[in-house]
């Protein structure tokens, strides 16, 4: 019988998780299914969620907000059949997580799909190969900044940045998640003028910078919009996905007239992942998830940047988005937020050479601007694939960063 085994790790005081366990096996699929009679029993037997696997863990006594006392905990594992529900995201969640994220101390770890559950999944539609097809860079982790400070400024203010950025030879540039659709920058525009600037750019330095602009609106009218992006000659599409939902990402990941690559922007998924005792686990939900339903990049936050996130969890993510899983292609990681070229050599060591390092203020901060900050970034990385330390550099821009962020000593 084909399923998906869901883990979940459970916190109880008592530790009964045996009667916890049968009890999610039974209420999220046959309900009282053992009172029925024989020949419903018989007929309902092949939807009953199975028990897969109880293992127990050391007690648990954090004193937090949400535990005050030593409690028992456990990972359970719970085997759903596939012909309970639809192969589509949302049927699956709610199977798994549905009423049962309302249900006491319970946090969703993974998901394990069979491979018929798999193919109802589309994968990113371009991966890590795809896109560094598309620049023509293959040997070293690729740098992207953010556009900072847009809001309230116009198309000039916006070209001008992009330019600059650009010309500091980042690889990819993207909006800012919180730059919506606004009548000084609109969408459309800042698609068709971003695109002049950069083959501008292109033709003076034959350096290529790709630019993710901010996919925003009413989800219904998200692939209208998302086609037209398409048609102007956008780049690639940012999209914050967990405003939205994983089977929005889903549905523009699969619409052929799309065809662009999709980077899912992390925001709001800090609600859904942070405690111990509920919500999912981020390898699973900016992990396996994302690359599942299609996105070509993970953002997610660095673990030692200005909101870090455990550097366990980050390694999480990295796993699940570019280890072989079915026919799917690689999703880029990429860690974020708080990033400056001091970081780089540390940043390599704990996401490899496919890995994407992005930064904001790191690039604008730079005392000659967002050209300095990018030259400073690149020569980072080439400084550190070479063996050699950051501070033994001639490198002008290089330097400035770290006189003014330092260099951050590499751990681990
Ligand atoms: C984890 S947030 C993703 C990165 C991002 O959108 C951002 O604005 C980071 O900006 P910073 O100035 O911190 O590099
Ligand atoms: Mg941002």
């Amino acid at each position: 019988m084909s399923e998906i085994v869901a883990s979940y790790l459970l916190h109880d005081e008592k530790g009964n998780f045996e009667k916890k366990a049968e009890g999610i096996a039974l209420g999220l699929t046959v309900g009282s299914w053992t009172n029925l009679p024989q020949l419903e029993q018989e007929q309902l037997r092949k939807h009953k969620g199975r028990v897969v696997d109880i293992t127990p863990l050391e007690d648990c006594d954090r004193v937090n907000n949400y535990l005050e006392q030593t409690t028992k905990q456990a990972i359970v594992k719970i085997g759903y059949p596939l012909s309970n529900y639809t192969n589509d995201l949302p049927a699956i969640l709610v199977t798994v997580f549905g009423k049962l994220s309302l249900d006491g101390k319970v946090k969703l770890l993974d998901l394990e799909f069979s491979q018929e559950a798999l193919a109802a999944f589309p994968g990113p539609r371009f991966g890590i190969e795809g896109i560094r097809e598309k620049l023509k860079v293959y040997d070293r982790p690729l740098v992207m900044s953010i556009f900072k400070g847009v809001i309230g400024r116009d198309m000039d203010y916006l070209t001008e940045q992009l330019r600059a950025q650009a010309l500091g030879g980042v690889d990819l540039v993207k909006d800012d998640e919180i730059l919506f659709d606004n009548e000084l920058t609109p969408f459309e525009k800042r698609i068709t003028e971003g695109k002049k600037v950069l083959d501008e750019v292109y033709k003076e330095m034959g350096h290529r910078t790709l630019y993710a602009v901010n996919l925003t609106g009413r989800t219904f009218d998200l692939k209208e919009k998302a086609r037209k992006a398409a048609e102007l000659g956008a780049d690639a599409l940012l999209f914050n996905v967990f405003a939205y939902g994983l089977d929005v990402l889903q549905a523009l990941r699969e619409d052929d007239d799309v065809n662009l690559p999709i980077m899912a922007h992390p925001a709001v998924s800090g609600a859904l992942t942070p405690s111990e005792f509920h919500g999912f686990s981020n390898s699973l939900l900016l992990g396996k998830l994302l690359r599942l339903v299609g996105a070509d990049f993970s953002l997610f936050p660095s673990p030692y940047g200005s909101v870090a996130m455990p550097l366990e969890d980050t390694a999480g993510i990295t796993y699940e988005v570019t280890r072989p899983l079915h026919t799917y292609k690689q999703t880029f990681p990429v860690p974020s937020a708080g990033i400056h070229p001091g970081m780089v050599p540390q940043l390599i060591s704990d996401f490899g050479v496919d890995s994407i390092i992005n930064a904001g203020g790191g690039v604008h901060g730079h005392p000659d601007g967002a050209v300095g900050g990018g030259k400073a970034f690149r020569a980072a990385v080439d400084a550190t694939l070479a063996g050699q330390p950051l501070e033994d550099t001639n490198d002008e821009a290089l330097q400035k960063a770290l006189e003014l962020w330092g260099a951050v000593k590499v751990k681990g």
